[in-house]
């Protein structure tokens, strides 16, 4: 049986065929031309994975290859059922919420000399050292506790057995290419698998596949075994920020019906037609304002130092959305429960 749509036809296809979620060309061109601004600066370029974000690793050694491969592999569902009883984790002086609390509780693991980010720890740890690991300064833990610890058992042991224990055998397995090394974390590492149906077709999303590709890019600055020359062949990650800052910048807009039901705090199941139509027209908006901005850049005749690909856009997108919450309060991000994202 042949594979699903690669993330890319599987959004084209989704937007051409959406019913509840529609990308609006005018709110793309705006977003390429905000971006166009930004362009020449630190935020849309490869370096500011590190810059930006002190909790990501510093190095561009195997300690940091598999600290990405642990982090990306829980990097999913964060939200709380109410904005102001969340999960926050303290390290280093500063408090944590969502993605970061995960990156906090892992640095303050390793702080505590838990080795989190060793195979040969994550595949036999216990449910309680995992709770104790992902321990929340408030009374609200971490969503999906049971599941992240059933992840990294099942993670680990493949870890182990397919690649002695270390991601970075899997990278080298990819021979620089980003497509591949996808391919290979996919296909055998179960919890990354995020792939479903949609009008009678198999499509995916494989969004932590590819934000482990893109983290793996950036924590090894894009040299050596992470100089992948197909690295622009990834596309944005289908979360649930993306498609509410996309939506609160006007390039993509939801049914009267829909936004009801989100402004509601309904819950959308995995897979259904709603949460995929919002995944797959958020990517596809994310691949159009790539593409206008790319027309833009070269008007403009601006002289890039490395190539803008979705990746970086898609990375100032989620830092935008962080950095703008309070803006955004009005515009609701969609509640769906699952390991995927
Ligand atoms: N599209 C996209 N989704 C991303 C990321 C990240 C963090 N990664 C990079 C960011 C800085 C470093 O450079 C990391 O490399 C997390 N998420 C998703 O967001 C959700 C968590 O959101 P909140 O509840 O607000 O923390 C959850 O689904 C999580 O999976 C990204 O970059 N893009």
């Amino acid at each position: 049986m042949d594979g699903p749509l690669t993330p890319r036809e599987s959004a084209k296809f989704i937007a051409e065929n959406s019913r509840d979620v529609s990308i609006d060309g005018g709110g793309v061109r705006r977003v390429a031309e905000l971006l166009l601004a930004k362009a020449a600066g630190p935020e849309l370029r490869l370096g500011g994975w590190k810059a930006l974000h002190e909790l990501n690793p510093r190095a561009a050694d195997e300690a940091a290859v598999n600290w990405v491969f642990v982090a990306d592999t829980l990097n999913f569902s964060f939200w709380s059922e109410r904005e102001e009883r969340k999960c926050l984790v303290g390290f280093g002086g500063r408090t944590y919420s969502g993605y970061w609390s995960l990156c906090a509780a892992i640095n303050r693991a390793l702080d505590e000399g838990i080795p989190i980010t060793s195979a040969s720890y994550y595949a036999t740890v216990s449910l309680d050292q995992v709770r104790h690991i992902l321990r929340s300064d408030t009374d609200v833990p971490m969503p999906l506790i049971e599941e992240r610890h059933r992840i990294l058992n099942e993670t680990g042991k493949i870890l182990l057995e397919k690649f002695e224990g270390s991601f970075l055998n899997c990278v080298r397995k990819s021979e620089k290419s980003a497509q591949k090394l996808m391919h290979l974390v996919v296909e055998n590492f179960p919890s990354y698998r995020d792939v479903t149906e949609f009008e009678g077709k198999r499509i995916s999303f494989y969004k932590r596949a590819q934000i482990l590709v893109a983290d793996t890019w950036s924590v090894l600055e894009g040299e050596g075994d992470g100089c992948f020359k197909d690295i622009s062949s990834i596309t944005m990650f289908a979360d649930y920020r993306l498609p509410q800052v996309l939506v609160h910048l006007g390039a993509l807009k939801y049914s009267e019906e829909l936004l009801e039901k989100l402004l509601k705090g309904e819950m959308l199941s995995y897979g259904s037609r709603q949460e995929v139509e919002i995944r797959g027209c958020s990517l596809w908006c994310v691949e159009l304002i790539r593409d206008c901005l790319l027309e833009l850049i070269e008007k403009k005749g601006e002289k890039m130092s490395e190539e803008i690909n979705s990746i970086l856009l898609d990375y100032y997108l989620w830092d935008y959305a962080r950095d703008h919450r309070d803006d955004m309060k009005g515009i609701p991000f969609h509640r769906t429960r699952c390991i995927y994202y």
